[in-house]
């Protein structure tokens, strides 16, 4: 597999460098949230600091947020150096995929919204990234056509399909390698379909991806 001498994907994704987030990537998440399609990918780094493995504990709600959000998103891991690459080459630079979730403190994005300020504190908190178990490509036949959906206490939020992405794989990864270089084990999060949504302590958040694999995690409130 790409980049297996240099680093061990059996199961964690956690230890790349970068994580590079894709926002408004489908239009019907635009559409509920009254934003504009972009006419360019809408780029957003979270730090490899909200990384949250399943099994390792709770999503935490930051404290002060008082609309804490779900989204569903298909994260690609990199397994070989992408700077520069043209939209044919990035699926042979994927070392895998992973299910992961863009949890937003929605009233603080709000705000920077409204002041033109970065989205860091909204999106990039502690447990803001929780993922699944890394899934090599070889198990993935086709990441352009894969559904994900998200569950809070059993009942159905999110459920999409990749297909529906304004931007694709290729096109999201090459635009990105134009600007960041990126690493084996760095990972991008393709953006989130409609259905986003509020969690409360207690929640218990269930996802799946394809009939690949699912996840669970319990939310609490960070004290
Ligand atoms: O917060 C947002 O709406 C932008 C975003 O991350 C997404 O579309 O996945
Ligand atoms: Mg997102």
């Amino acid at each position: 597999m790409a980049g297996q001498g240099v680093h061990n994907f059996s199961r964690f994704v956690h230890w790349g460098r970068n994580i590079v987030a894709v926002g408004r990537n489908y239009r019907d998440h635009c559409a509920e949230l009254g934003n504009a399609v972009p006419t360019k990918p809408l780029l957003f780094m979270k730090p490899v600091s909200s990384y949250l493995e399943e099994g390792t504990g709770p999503i935490l709600i930051p404290r002060g947020c008082h609309n804490f959000h779900h989204e569903i998103e298909l994260g690609v891991v990199i397994g070989e150096t992408c700077r520069d690459v043209c939209e044919g080459e990035v699926l042979g630079r994927v070392a895998g995929y992973a299910l992961t979730l863009d949890m937003t403190a929605r009233d603080f994005q709000e705000e920077a919204k409204k002041k033109g300020n970065p989205w860091a504190l909204a999106k990039g908190f502690d447990t803001a990234l929780p993922v699944s178990k890394f899934i090599p490509k070889e198990e993935v036949k086709d990441p352009s056509s894969l559904r994900i959906w998200c569950k809070v206490n059993g009942e159905s939020r999110q459920d999409g399909t990749t297909s529906d992405m304004v931007f694709s794989i290729p096109h999201l990864i090459s635009h990105i390698s134009h600007t960041f270089t990126l690493h084996p084990g760095d990972l991008v999060l393709t953006g989130t379909p409609a259905g986003v949504g509020p969690v409360s302590p207690g929640d218990t958040l269930t996802a799946g991806l394809g009939d690949l694999l699912t996840m669970e995690f319990s939310v609490v409130q960070r004290e």
